[in-house]
């Protein structure tokens, strides 16, 4: 199963990373950085009202093969803030998803947008490494972590100024994260991780078990204006997309069509 060969592969890459990186050292580094650029705050005050936008920076995946050919990690960047994008995620995972740290890096450089590392955490390590590469946040997914792992990786992300999305997929995985927190991020991925199904009841079946102060990101697999109008009328507070923009020669036109310029058509009324 292709998830637990990424996990294998990670552990891998925090060996590795274990003989390079020690968390004392990692410590001072990013005690002389910046401080992060509120990842969670900028979801919560979006700029389309009704709807927040983490626009994806993906040019492969494990389900879809190669998606986009002509990848230009900083020009997609710019173009996502230039169409209004709140914040921006990045692949950090090569052997898959051929991303790279490195597109992180320049990408931070190029945009004044919140980033999120997408990348499959399962060690301190990593959340160290993610600060100094110059992430603002780090996504947690609960299908791969145990609740007190989850617990764990949660507090050393807060205690380096890392927001965290933490991800679902059903109502199992949910309930273990709302023992961890009933608050902050929570992204329901509509794609599961072991089959690669997709379908956006996922969010609206979740939806009524999350708690109103957490913010429902709902995950994957969002194509249309009509999609966006669903998940918001079913309580998700923002969106995270990548193949659809990814395959579009315009980001900025694809941006616009979906979103649209205020996210008005949707009935926050019938949400929860
Ligand atoms: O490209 P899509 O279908 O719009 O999906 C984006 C994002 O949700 C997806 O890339 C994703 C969600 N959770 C993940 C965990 C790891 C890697 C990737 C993901």
């Amino acid at each position: 199963m292709y998830l637990d060969r990424i996990v294998e592969t990670k552990k891998n890459e925090v060996k590795r990373l274990k003989e390079t990186l020690n968390i004392a050292e990692a410590k001072q580094r990013i005690a002389d950085m910046p401080p992060t650029r509120g990842f969670e705050a900028a979801l919560r005050s979006p700029k389309r009202t009704g709807m927040a936008l983490i626009a994806e920076v993906k040019k492969a995946s494990p389900s879809k093969g190669l998606i986009r050919e002509d990848f230009n990690p900083v020009e997609l960047a710019q173009a996502y803030e230039a169409a209004g994008a709140d914040c921006l995620s990045v692949l950090t995972d090569v052997d898959y998803f051929q991303g790279n740290a490195e597109y992180l890096t320049q990408i931070r450089e190029a945009v004044k947008l919140p980033l999120l590392r997408k990348d499959f955490v399962i060690d301190e390590l990593q959340i160290y490494e993610a600060r100094l590469i110059g992430a603002d946040a780090v996504l947690l997914i609960a299908a791969i972590l145990p609740t007190e792992r989850l617990r764990e990786l949660k507090a050393t992300a807060e205690s380096i100024g890392l927001d965290t999305l933490i991800e679902v997929h059903n109502a199992e995985e949910l309930e273990r994260v709302l023992e961890v927190t009933d608050r902050g991020l929570i992204g329901v991925n509509n794609r599961n991780l072991h089959t690669f199904e997709t379908s956006l009841t996922v969010t609206a079946d979740l939806s009524t078990s999350i708690p109103a102060q957490a913010l429902l990101i709902s995950e994957s697999a969002i194509r249309t204006a009509e999609d966006i109008a669903y998940v918001g009328s079913n309580g998700a507070k923002g969106v995270l997309i990548g193949e659809t923009f990814m395959r579009r020669p315009d980001i900025g036109e694809a941006v616009t069509e979906v979103m649209g310029t205020v996210c008005s058509q949707i009935d926050t009324g019938a949400a929860r």
